[in-house]
């Protein structure tokens, strides 16, 4: 299926079934399933790493699953381990050809191999309902800009949150901000992204996130989009 198709299938901005008190009285999310983008590396300094943690415990306090680059090196172990432990499912989607152990390490949860990291970007995106990036590298700002690129161009209308560990990303958004003032960034796309400093901010903000970035642009491959929020998934090729 063609990226801008799969994505038009889940586009509804974040509403979905899950938008229910839970019965505990814990703090039930609109937000099936978050896509958390994050480096492979776990970065200098501990913060990174707690930031990590707190956000898989964050999606863990309100009910979300995950969704990410699979594999469990670096920070993207960290949240999904925290994401596993807790109780929630979490899915990652890996290319066959970084699926040897010795490259990402051992996945915890349901592991869905793709063809490659186009497919891979697309389906993360995909069965997510929001997206999250946590401080990485390129891999992660590659991810993290295709699906703001994607909301400008009216692909999806989910929430994309950058997770602004330490200020990790204050040189990111002044660059974005001087793209504004040049004129190459409208000021309405600028409001695609939202950040905050800690998981809880970031992902309140999310719930709170009324997309009002519109284009008119109609994607000749896209599919109607689908009355349910979540997909239902084939059985991933491994899980624990
Ligand atoms: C090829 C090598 C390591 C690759 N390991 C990865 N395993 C899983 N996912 C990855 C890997 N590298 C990149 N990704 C995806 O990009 C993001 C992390 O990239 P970054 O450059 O570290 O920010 C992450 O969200 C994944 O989806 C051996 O060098």
């Amino acid at each position: 299926m063609a990226m801008e198709a799969a994505l038009a299938e889940k586009s509804g901005g974040g509403a979905g079934p899950a938008a229910q008190a839970g019965s505990g009285g814990e703090r039930r999310s609109r937000f099936q399933r978050i896509c958390v983008y994050c480096g492979s590396a776990t970065g200098r300094k501990p913060s990174y790493q707690n930031a990590a943690v707190e956000l898989g415990k964050e999606l863990v306090d309100r009910g979300i699953d995950l969704v990410y680059g699979g594999g469990s090196i670096g920070l993207m172990g960290l949240v999904s381990h925290a994401v596993h432990d807790g109780g929630r499912h979490v899915i990652g989607v890996i290319p066959r050809s970084l699926m040897p152990r010795e490259v990402t390490g051992e996945p915890v949860g349901e592991v869905r191999a793709v063809s490659g990291m186009h497919e891979r970007k697309a389906e993360m995106a995909r069965f997510a309902d929001a997206f999250i990036a946590l401080p990485g590298g390129y891999g992660t700002l590659e991810e993290l800009l295709e699906v703001i690129t994607w909301a400008q161009l009216g692909i999806h209308k989910k929430p994309v949150g950058l997770l602004n560990v330490d200020g990790f990303y204050d040189p990111l958004l002044s660059f974005i901000d001087m793209a504004v003032n040049e004129g190459f960034i409208k000021e309405d796309a600028r409001r695609i992204i939202i950040s905050a400093p800690t998981a809880k901010e970031l992902v309140l903000k999310l719930e709170e996130y009324v997309p009002e970035y519109e284009v008119g642009l109609v994607w000749e491959d896209q599919m109607p989009p689908a009355c349910s929020f979540a997909p239902e998934l084939e059985p991933g090729i491994a899980s624990s």
